[in-house]
This record gives structure tokens, C-alpha cells and sequence, in this order.
């Protein structure tokens, strides 16, 4: 029975802006698609990886993936409008092969690290679902404009990032019953009834959303250099 992944990439990057999407920008000279297929398939638990891009995109999804050679990583698919529709079609994908876990990742979350990866995995071997997260630590205000109006508690509040991880059966029928858009699958899977076990995420698995987030991958890159100067992260 395989671990299979999914790496979304078909958004547009409409907050950011620009002429090319998010996910094929160079970050040291390194798109964020590239990283992210990378990071799993660094893991030996990793059977079979699928990317799924906007059938605008091939050719830069051909780019950023040229000299990948590692048999597990499947021809991308295409994705939809909706993040929830394009994570669909990836695992319409997988239908007919031996999938029994499943992991969905952002494309745009390069610096995913393998402790993570593999803590998403593990829990699933209790769980139907797992998802890494990270607590809110900072303290919270409801506001109208700038204007302060009342504290609110973050008592059991999580940022969620992905991985998010899966039984496949389960969160392939929660996907096809799901209606639209979704905050994410956590929320495609809790509407089915799963259960979702939280696992810690980390503060390097952010995401690239904004020109900001663009400053602080570079800057991520830069760190990693230093930290361990024989790696080639170009
Ligand atoms: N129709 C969509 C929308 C999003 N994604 C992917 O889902 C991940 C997280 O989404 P987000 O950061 O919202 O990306 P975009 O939709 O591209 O960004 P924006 O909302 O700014 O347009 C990204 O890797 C993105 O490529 C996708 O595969 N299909
Ligand atoms: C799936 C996700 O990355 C979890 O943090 C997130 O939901 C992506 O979309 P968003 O629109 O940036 O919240």
C-alpha cells in the first residue's frame, strides 16, 4: 500500500501579482514548486508523487521540474478554479493505484521540513486525518478598522499549514460530497465526519502569499547557505 502526495500548484498567485505564478518564481534561484517536490521525495516512505498545475502553466511546470529523475514522480494534472477543486482532481488520480495515505501540499510552502513530513505520516497511522499546525501565540483583538474593540482569547487556536494527511478512501468520497470552495481539506474531511489529529508545524513552513513572504524565502535560503554551506541550494 503507497504513501502518495499531492503538490498544488495550479492558483494564480493573485495576491502576490506579477506575470508568473507564485509556485515557479526562483527563490535562490530555486522555484518553491521545485523545493516542495524535493522535501518528499528526500523520504524514502514517499511511493508516488503527482503535481497539479493550471493547464496554462505546463511549460513552466516542465521547467521548474527538468532533470528530476526519480521514477516515483507521476505526470502533473490538471487542476480547477478553486484550491478544493484542483486537490479533487489530484486525487481522482490516484483512484486505481494502491494509495492508502495521502498527503496534500502547497506548492507554495517550499521549506517544508522532512521532521514534519513524516510526523503528518505517522499520525496517520492512528488517525484518518493529521494536519501540521503551529499554536497562536500572540494576543488577539477583534477591531473595526484600526480601532481596538475587545480581546480575544486564543485558548485552542491553530494557524494551519499543510501537509495535510489523509486516509485516501475516506477524503477521496469527502472530496467528491464537498460543495465549493473549502478553508482547507481539514475542512473537506471534518464535514465527512473524520477525525483529524492535530501535529506540530514549523515557523520555516510558511507560505508564500505576498511580496513579503517572496523577501522572507530568500532571506530562508540565505540561512539554510550558512547553516550548511557544502549543501547546493544554487
Ligand atoms: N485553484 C487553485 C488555487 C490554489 N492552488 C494551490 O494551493 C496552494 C495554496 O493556495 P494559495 O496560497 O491561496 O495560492 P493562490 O490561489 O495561487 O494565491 P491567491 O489566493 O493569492 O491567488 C498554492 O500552492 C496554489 O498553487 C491550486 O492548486 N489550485
Ligand atoms: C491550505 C492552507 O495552506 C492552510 O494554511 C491555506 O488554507 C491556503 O489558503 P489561504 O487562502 O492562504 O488561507
Amino acid at each position: 500500500m503507497s504513501n502518495s502526495v499531492l503538490i498544488v500548484a495550479a492558483g494564480r498567485g493573485h495576491r502576490l501579482g506579477g506575470e508568473i505564478p507564485k509556485q515557479f518564481l526562483p527563490i535562490g534561484g530555486v522555484s518553491s514548486l521545485r523545493r516542495s517536490v524535493e522535501a518528499f521525495l528526500a523520504l524514502d516512505a514517499i511511493d508516488l508523487l503527482r503535481v497539479v498545475i493550471h493547464p496554462d502553466d505546463q511549460h513552466l511546470c516542465e521547467q521548474a521540474l527538468a532533470g528530476l529523475d526519480d521514477r516515483r514522480l507521476l505526470a502533473p494534472v490538471h487542476g480547477g478554479s478553486t484550491r478544493a477543486e484542483s486537490v479533487r482532481l489530484g486525487l481522482e488520480s490516484f483512484a486505481g493505484t494502491n494509495t492508502r495515505k495521502v498527503l496534500v501540499h502547497d506548492a507554495a510552502r517550499p521549506f517544508v521540513p522532512a521532521s514534519v513530513i513524516e510526523a503528518v505520516l505517522e499520525a496517520l497511522n492512528e488517525a484518518e486525518g493529521a494536519f501540521a499546525a503551529l499554536p497562536v501565540v500572540d494576543a488577539l483583538w477583534s477591531a473595526q478598522g484600526n480601532h481596538a474593540i475587545a480581546p480575544v482569547s486564543r485558548e485552542g487556536l491553530w494557524r494551519a499549514q499543510t501537509p495535510q494527511g489523509f486516509h485516501f478512501d475516506r477524503i477521496l468520497a469527502a472530496h467528491r460530497d464537498h460543495a465549493g470552495e473549502a478553508h482547507d481539506d481539514v475542512a473537506v474531511a471534518r464535514t465527512a465526519g473524520m477525525e483529524v489529529t492535530i501535529v506540530e508545524g514549523a515557523e520555516a513552513n510558511f507560505k508564500i502569499t505576498t511580496a513579503a513572504d517572496l523577501d522572507r524565502a530568500e532571506a530562508e535560503v540565505t540561512r539554510l547557505q550558512q547553516a550548511s554551506p557544502k549543501q547546493d541550494y544554487q
